[in-house]
């Protein structure tokens, strides 16, 4: 049986990324133009032939909101959906509220990368009790812990057993699988299927509301490393903007 087609997808702009904060597992919304990113997502989905046969999403809103409106626009809302914590974005501690620019200031370029891009250096944990902590959020209820930070190590560590485990089965059962999450769960993701190093994955960016898709051999390489954005040069112009988030 030939594979299916896994199609990835960070949600659209949200007010956070709009206003340069550190987000991570605060449940922000989508901004006017995350919205439009999303509706844009749908009909790429629609003009490339690339309709979901199975959706899984975090437990964010901007995640489960894009796919829902995307899904709208390809006359895919009837399709099941699987939710999962671990496809949240990345825990970012103590930093999640603060204002990326104000960040990189304080502590200078060198530390504000660290804590941004680099594999194991997860920001200082955030207080339980702190406004933005998910200490208590009833929709981890189930979780032993709930994070207080996390680096991209963890993600890995979670991501990819729930992705092996629960979703390449939909892939090799030759569905077409859309996966709507985040910028550094994405990461974490891309870094497993096209065997980046832990070094190498900090340069790697990913644009918001740009349906990115792979196709997998049977052993779940891409046949298309790095995989296609279906908008390339939105793409290009998304990820750059991503990496000089900071600036002022
Ligand atoms: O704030 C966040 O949660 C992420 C994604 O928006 O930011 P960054 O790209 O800086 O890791």
């Amino acid at each position: 049986m030939t594979n299916g087609t896994l199609i990835l997808m960070r949600h659209g702009e949200s007010e956070w990324n709009a206003s340069n904060q550190f987000t991570g597992w605060v449940d922000v919304a989508l901004t006017d133009k995350g919205i439009g990113e999303a509706e844009h997502a749908g009909e790429l989905l629609v003009e490339h032939d690339l309709l979901p046969d199975v959706l899984y999403t975090s437990l964010l809103r901007r995640a489960i909101v894009t796919a829902q409106i995307a899904l709208d626009r390809a006359d895919r809302l009837w399709i099941p959906v699987v939710r999962d914590w671990r496809l949240n974005e990345r825990h970012y501690g103590k930093l999640q509220g603060l204002n990326k620019a104000e960040i990189k200031e304080e502590f200078g370029d060198e530390q504000f990368m660290l804590w941004r891009r680099s594999y194991d250096t997860p920001p200082p944990p955030i207080d339980p009790d702190a406004r933005y902590s998910q200490v208590g959020d009833p929709r981890y209820a189930d979780l032993e812990q709930v994070p207080l930070t996390e680096c991209l190590k963890d993600v890995v560590a979670r991501m990819i057993p729930y992705f092996t485990e629960t979703i390449a089965p939909e892939i090799q059962a030759g569905r077409t699988v859309l996966v709507a999450a985040h910028g550094n769960s994405l990461r974490a993701l891309v870094k497993h299927l096209d065997g980046i190093s832990d070094e190498d994955i900090a340069a790697l960016n990913i644009p918001t509301g740009n349906p990115l898709r792979y196709d997998l051999d049977e052993n779940l390489k891409p046949i298309n490393p790095g995989g296609t954005y279906l908008d390339p040069e939105a793409a290009a112009a998304g990820a750059a903007a991503v990496a000089a988030q900071g600036q002022k």
